[in-house]
């Protein structure tokens, strides 16, 4: 048997991190990011849409993510039109996976979990959380997005609150040594969920 976790949070709020914590623990990992940065690059399947619908944002054969940003800061329809083509595409890429792993625990790192109604193919979601200000802090300390950028994101996202309200599981990503003990507490308790299935 394998059991799908889905691993969801804010941006900002650990999801790539806590996924390498559950990776170190064996379970095989999907990720959402990932697969659209592969989609985006030269060569990848969302390169031919995305260049019939927004034929500026492509650079070198590549979709250029810092071309997009500058869309949809312009049109506030864009982004509702970029998804249209990616996520169909992100959900081919979910599917392969999922039909090669090898792992008993599968993890779903999807950003947009909930506000893609991915709760319905997974058997339980874990959330990442932390607080508000770390949240601003780690997401400009990166130095990729300004204060705009990261409000937009945020308003467009389920509030953390819900998110964490809708989870089965809730992890604090405070510091790394606690982040690690909550994520081998949560495969401990699916074992035992699945060992009680089985
Ligand atoms: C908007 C884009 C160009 C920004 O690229 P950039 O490299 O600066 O940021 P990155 O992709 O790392 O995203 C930063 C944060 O914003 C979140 N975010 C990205 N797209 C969206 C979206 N459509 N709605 C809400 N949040 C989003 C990400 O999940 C992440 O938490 C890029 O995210 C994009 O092309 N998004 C559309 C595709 C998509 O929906 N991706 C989400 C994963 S399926
Ligand atoms: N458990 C933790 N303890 C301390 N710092 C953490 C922890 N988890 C994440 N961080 C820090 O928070 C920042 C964001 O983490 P990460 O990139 O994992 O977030 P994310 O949710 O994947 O981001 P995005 O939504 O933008 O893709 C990084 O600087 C990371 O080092």
């Amino acid at each position: 048997m394998t059991f799908r976790l889905g691993l969801t949070g804010s941006i900002g709020m650990g999801k790539s991190t806590t996924a390498r914590l559950f990776a170190e623990q064996g379970c095989a990992v999907w990720d959402a990011d990932a697969a659209v940065h592969r989609l985006y690059s030269s060569g990848g399947a969302a390169v031919a849409p995305m260049a019939a619908a927004f034929p500026d944002a492509i650079q070198d054969g590549a979709v250029s993510r810092d071309a997009l940003k500058n869309i949809i800061a312009q049109d506030a329809d864009a982004l509702k039109r970029i998804e249209s083509i990616v996520h169909p595409l992100v959900a081919q890429d979910r599917a392969d996976f999922a039909a090669q792993a090898q792992a008993d625990i599968l993890v779903f790192d999807i950003p947009l979990l909930f506000e893609t109604g991915g709760e319905a193919r997974v058997d339980a979601v874990a959330v990442v959380s932390t607080d508000a200000d770390t949240q601003r802090a780690r997401v400009l300390d990166r130095g990729t997005m300004t204060e705009d950028q990261f409000n937009a994101i945020r308003a467009k996202q389920t509030p953390d609150a819900e998110k964490r309200a809708r989870a089965d599981y809730v992890i604090l990503t405070d510091t790394i040594e606690h982040a690690r003990a909550q994520v081998q507490d949560v495969i401990a308790d699916i074992r035992k969920r699945m060992a009680a299935d089985a």
